[in-house]
């Protein structure tokens, strides 16, 4: 995937909860992604490892919020040899133009791209369910609802990756993580103009929750095995298992 440098914040102005998946974002995303969360790399290294290891031939890969389809292509890497279903759904249609260039060497039976919202999404038979990022951008009030119908959609010993940017109760915890956070934009070349303009666009457009407000949730959907594996900060990534 090939992608230009993110400076969308040295030039636009930033009303507070302006941030929208559009055109010019889409043109910039996995800049910005990769150098605004820590360990997004790394989540998508691991992935076609933990796709082996819950691989079951011919089943349904599903990545909710699927941007580009960087998830996507990491599954798909995983499958290495065998047949299995990929389907990607995303309601910008700006994401899902590029994610379409991205994945084009991938035929029509093994990758479907909905444009769609999650909320309105009818799930298949999943072997697994990707949520990289993505729950965060959904209204609180609808979450549980969606992470329901992503447990009754999974097979049993099927499995859900959701990763989330975390809130923290404890004061003293949450400025030592947003301060380090700070730091890390620094150190990726975001002035630090570019990253308070950003911070005023995503508030109340990303609303993260605490850790265990998450693993509540998701025991509260069905949900049994429920563990963070990969942490960067205040971003977190879980394992569900069904
Ligand atoms: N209601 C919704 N319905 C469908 N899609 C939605 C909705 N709300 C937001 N999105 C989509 O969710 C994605 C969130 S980005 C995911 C990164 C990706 N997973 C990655 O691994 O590169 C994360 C981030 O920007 O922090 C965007 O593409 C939105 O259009
Ligand atoms: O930039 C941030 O502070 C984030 O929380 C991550 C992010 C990454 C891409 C789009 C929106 C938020």
């Amino acid at each position: 995937m090939t992608d230009q440098k993110d400076t969308l914040f040295k030039t636009v102005d930033a009303l507070p909860g302006s941030f929208k998946f559009d055109a010019r974002v889409a043109a910039v995303f996995e800049d910005m992604i990769s150098r605004s969360v820590p360990g997004y790399q790394q989540i998508l290294q691991l992935l076609p490892t933990l796709t082996r290891t819950f691989f079951k031939p011919d089943s349904t890969y599903y990545d909710l919020g699927c941007s580009l389809g960087a998830g996507l292509l990491a599954m798909h890497a995983g499958f290495g040899e065998r047949s299995a279903q990929l389907i990607g759904v995303d309601n910008s249609s700006a994401m899902l133009t590029k994610a379409q260039q991205n994945l084009s060497h991938l035929d029509q039976e093994t990758l479907r791209l909905s444009l769609q919202d999650l909320q309105d999404t009818e799930f298949d038979r999943a072997q697994m369910i990707l949520m990289n990022f993505t729950l965060q951008f959904i209204p609180l009030a609808d979450r549980h609802a969606l992470m329901a119908r992503v447990y009754a959609s999974l097979h049993p010993g099927g499995v859900l990756v959701l990763s989330e940017k975390l809130k923290f109760s404890d004061p003293h915890t949450a400025e030592l993580m947003a301060k380090i956070h700070y730091q890390y934009k620094k150190d990726q070349d975001y002035s630090e103009l570019e990253i308070s303009k950003k911070r005023d666009a995503i508030e109340d457009v990303l609303v993260p929750e605490t850790l265990e407000d998450h693993i509540a949730r998701l025991h509260s959907a069905g949900f049994k095995t429920v563990t963070p594996w990969i942490q960067n900060l205040q971003f977190i990534s879980l394992l569900a298992v069904k």
